[in-house]
């Protein structure tokens, strides 16, 4: 914290890239939600910039974009003046307890009500299918005039606050982000590399506006949980000793709608120049990879506050798909040039070396899983036993032993004596 405060006005710029794909898949009203969430920082405006990419190259996630920004000279002043936490509003809205300070409630009449006016705009135009009036009132819109398919279209490219600008401000006449809508060129001819894709234009074209020496990456669907998370993060790049080794940080991808945590998501990351890799589903993995083997240090943060929360895949065919995807794409690692068994090798620790593997070998590992519940049960099927008699009855002993001197002790045992022999084959069989 001292670190921080010394360094005040040296604080570097900031990208926020938010990326989307589809906005059926991803709702307008969660992506302006996740946008509003990193607008709201605490961090100096000026500083700050945020880049939405959308890769459905949708004119009604352009019209959300559009409506969070006049929200936003609202949003962020409340967020400030109440330290506001989440500042995601979807988020906050729900979390509210019924006991708020009389000296807010005013205000939360009014922001609320602006919330849910601006939600029923993006939502009837989601339901029609078209956009509003507006439309003629934003030239943004004539792009999409020449629009064929998300597939085949022009650049879109859309600053919608310009912070340079010394007009753009909230309604506390403070500065406000800089806020850009971008739709990369896609042809059918070039193969667009998804994430990875979207990222590399995000880089090129962030690069001629705010330039920020520090890129924070999110997914729409991963809103920022806390408000503090940029500076914290700066804490390990500004570190005056470690700090001009670290690559990037990570935070973990924790989830509203599961309770444990995932392994691994992309969140605060600077990119070397060469940008992310392509060719691989898992861009954020080999690009972490690359990045250490070049002799990088990352640094793994997991504060007690969440950082930031999203939506895991929720059906079946959806987690399926990722599951797929992620490990098609960590064993795709593990054979190519970029293999953390070879090309790590003497680059990383032995350690890193065999954290990346276990990923890699996800998909392999299947046919030993499947080994494990075979054979058992056609064992017990055809009568094999599974463990000698001689080990049995030692067994028994034991756990007859141990069950008197846990009751001896008064405790209640932790299982009773006919669970126990199950418990023992079944550490067996992953031995
Ligand atoms: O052509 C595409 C496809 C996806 N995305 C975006 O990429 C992100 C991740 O895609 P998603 O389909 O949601 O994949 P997940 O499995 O949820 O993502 C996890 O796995 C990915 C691959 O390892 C990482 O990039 C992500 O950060 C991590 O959250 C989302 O914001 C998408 O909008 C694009 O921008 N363009
Ligand atoms: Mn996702």
């Amino acid at each position: 914290m001292t670190t921080m405060m010394r360094f005040e006005n040296d604080l570097p710029g900031v990208d926020i890239f938010v990326c989307t794909a589809d906005p059926v898949i991803e709702p307008p009203m969660m992506v302006i939600n996740t946008v509003l969430s990193v607008m709201a920082y605490d961090y100096p405006p000026e500083k700050l910039s945020i880049y939405l990419s959308d890769d459905g190259g949708s004119d009604l996630t352009f019209y959300a974009l559009l409506e969070a920004s006049h929200f936003c000279k609202y949003w962020i002043p409340y967020c400030n003046k109440f330290k506001v936490e989440p500042r995601s509003p979807a988020a906050y809205f729900i979390s509210l307890s019924d006991q708020v300070d009389a000296n807010q409630a005013e205000d939360l009449v009014i922001i609320k009500r602006l919330y849910e006016d601006m939600t029923n705009r993006i939502e009837t135009a989601s339901k029609l299918g078209r956009i509003p009036e507006v439309r003629t009132q934003h030239d943004g819109f004539s792009q999409w005039d020449s629009f064929s398919s998300r597939r085949d279209h022009d650049t879109i490219l859309q600053v919608l606050i310009d912070g340079s600008d010394p007009s753009a401000t909230d309604i506390e006449g403070c500065v406000l982000p800089t806020l850009v809508y971008l739709a990369r060129e896609k042809r059918p001819q070039h193969f667009h590399n998804f994430k990875a894709g979207a990222m590399n234009a995000l880089i090129r074209v962030s690069s001629k506006i705010s330039n920020g020496q520090i890129i924070l990456n999110v997914d729409c669907d991963m809103y920022s949980n806390n408000s503090q998370s940029v500076r914290d993060a700066l804490c390990f790049f500004m570190d005056e000793e470690k700090g001009h080794e670290i690559a990037y940080v990570q935070f973990p991808q924790n989830f509203e709608n599961v309770t444990k945590n995932e392994i691994y998501s992309s969140s605060l990351r600077v990119l070397s120049q060469t940008g992310l890799k392509y060719g691989c589903p898992v861009e954020d993995v080999i690009t972490g990879l690359s990045i250490q083997c070049q002799g990088w240090k990352s640094v793994y943060f997991n504060p007690k506050r969440k950082g930031f929360l999203g939506v895991a895949a929720t059906t079946l065919p959806q987690t399926l798909v990722q599951h797929k995807r992620w490990s098609e794409g960590d064993f795709q690692i593990l054979l190519s040039k970029y293999s953390p068994a070879w090309y790590g090798l003497g680059r990383i620790s032995l350690g890193l070396q065999m954290g990346y593997c276990t990923y890699c070998l996800w998909a392999p590992n299947c046919l030993a899983t499947l080994c494990y519940s075979i054979i058992p049960s056609l064992c017990l099927l055809r009568g094999i036993p599974l463990v000698s008699k001689g080990e049995l009855h030692a067994y028994q002993t034991r756990t007859h032993k141990n069950f008197s001197e846990s009751s001896d002790e008064g405790h209640v045992p932790p299982f009773n004596s006919q669970s126990l022999p199950k418990q023992e084959i079944n550490q067996n069989w992953f031995k």
